[in-house]
C-alpha cells in the first residue's frame, strides 16, 4: 500500500538536523510553496532550502475559498508529484483541516504523507489540545513542523485572515504556545502574521528554527506561497507580506533566486513586509 518513491531515499537532502545546524550558524532558510514536479525541480535547481506542499493549494489550485476542503490524499498526490523534482531541497507536507484533531488520525495521514507522498516532515497548525498529536508523531519519528499565529484552518473561528499577537495577553499565550509545540517535540515553526517583535523574541528563545511569512525580518527563514512570489493574484487583496519578485528577477528562474538571494542576505523582508 505504501510506496515509497525511490528518488527520495537516493537524494542528498537537507536533513532535520541541518535546519537546526543553519539556525546555528544563522544562515537563513528559503522556502517556497510547490504543487508539481515542475516548480519543485526549478527551485530546487535555485537553491531553494525547504518545499512545502501546502494546503494552500485548495486555494491556488483547487479555487476554493479556503483551506478547509483539502483532503489527505490531495497533499499526498501532490507531495508524490513534488517529491519526484526534488535532489536536495527538504520537503514538508501539510496537514489538511482536521486530519490531526486526534494522535490516531495524524498518525495515518502522517505516514500516508512520508511513505506514498514522500515528504521528509508534516506540518500541523496549532497548540493547545493539538500537542497530543505533535508529541505523538514525533515520538513515533515523523518530523513535525509546527505552525502557529494566523492559522488558516482556524478562519471560520477566527472570521478572517488576520494577524495574531497585538495584545499582551495573546502575544504571552502565543510565546507559551511555541515553547509548548517546541516542548512536544516539533523540529520546525512556521510563524504566519504575527508582530515582527514578537516572532523576534519568539525565534531567539527557541533551539528550533522559526520560518516566518508576515513575521518580519527576524525568523530563521522565510516562507511565501509560489503563486505570490511570481505575482498571480488569488482574487483577494494582497497580504503586505507578499512581495512579486518576478518584477525584479525577470523570469520564473529568476524570481525564485532573487527570493533564495534575498532571504539569505536578508534583505527580504523589510519592515513594511511586516506587522507592528
Ligand atoms: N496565495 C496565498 N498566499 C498565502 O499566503 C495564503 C494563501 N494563499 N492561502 C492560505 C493562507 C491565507 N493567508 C492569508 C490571507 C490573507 C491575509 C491578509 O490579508 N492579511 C491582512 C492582515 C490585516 C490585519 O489583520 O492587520 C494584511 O493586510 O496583510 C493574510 C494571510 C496566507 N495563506
Ligand atoms: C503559507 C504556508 C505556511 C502554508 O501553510 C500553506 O501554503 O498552506
Ligand atoms: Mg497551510
Amino acid at each position: 500500500m505504501y510506496a515509497a518513491t525511490d528518488t527520495k531515499t537516493t537524494r542528498t537532502a537537507l536533513t532535520v538536523p541541518k535546519l537546526r545546524q543553519m539556525k546555528a550558524e544563522r544562515q537563513r532558510i528559503a522556502s517556497l510553496t510547490a504543487y508539481d514536479a515542475s516548480f519543485a525541480r526549478t527551485m530546487d535547481a535555485c537553491g531553494i532550502d525547504v518545499v512545502l506542499v501546502g494546503d494552500s493549494l485548495g486555494m491556488v489550485v483547487q479555487g476554493h475559498a479556503s483551506t478547509l476542503p483539502v483532503t489527505v490524499s490531495d497533499i499526498v498526490y501532490h507531495s508524490a508529484c513534488v517529491a519526484r523534482g526534488l535532489k536536495s531541497a527538504l520537503l514538508i507536507a501539510d496537514m489538511p483541516f482536521q486530519s490531526y484533531a486526534t494522535p490516531d488520525r495524524a498518525i495515518d495521514a502522517a505516514t500516508a504523507m512520508l511513505a506514498e507522498g514522500g515528504a521528509s516532515m508534516v506540518k500541523l497548525e496549532g497548540a493547545g489540545a493539538l500537542l497530543d498529536s505533535i508529541r505523538f508523531l514525533s515520538e513515533r519519528d515523523v518530523p513535525v513542523c509546527a505552525h502557529l499565529g494566523l492559522t488558516p484552518q482556524s478562519v471560520l473561528r477566527l472570521g478572517g485572515y488576520k494577524v495574531q499577537g497585538r495584545e499582551e495577553a495573546a502575544a504571552e499565550k502565543l510565546l507559551a504556545d511555541a515553547h509548548a509545540v517546541a516542548d512536544a517535540g516539533a523540529d520546525l515553526l512556521v510563524l504566519e502574521c504575527v508582530p515582527s517583535a514578537l516572532a523576534a523574541e519568539i525565534t531567539r528563545s527557541l533551539a528550533i528554527p522559526t520560518i516566518g511569512i508576515g513575521a518580519g525580518p527576524d525568523c530563521d527563514g522565510q516562507i511565501l506561497v509560489l503563486h505570490d512570489l511570481l505575482g498571480i493574484n488569488s482574487g483577494h487583496r494582497r497580504p503586505r507580506f507578499v512581495k512579486n519578485f518576478l518584477e525584479q528577477g525577470g523570469s520564473i528562474d529568476g524570481a525564485i533566486r532573487a527570493f533564495v538571494d534575498a532571504v539569505k542576505s536578508g534583505a527580504f523582508p523589510t519592515a513594511e513586509h511586516g506587522y507592528d
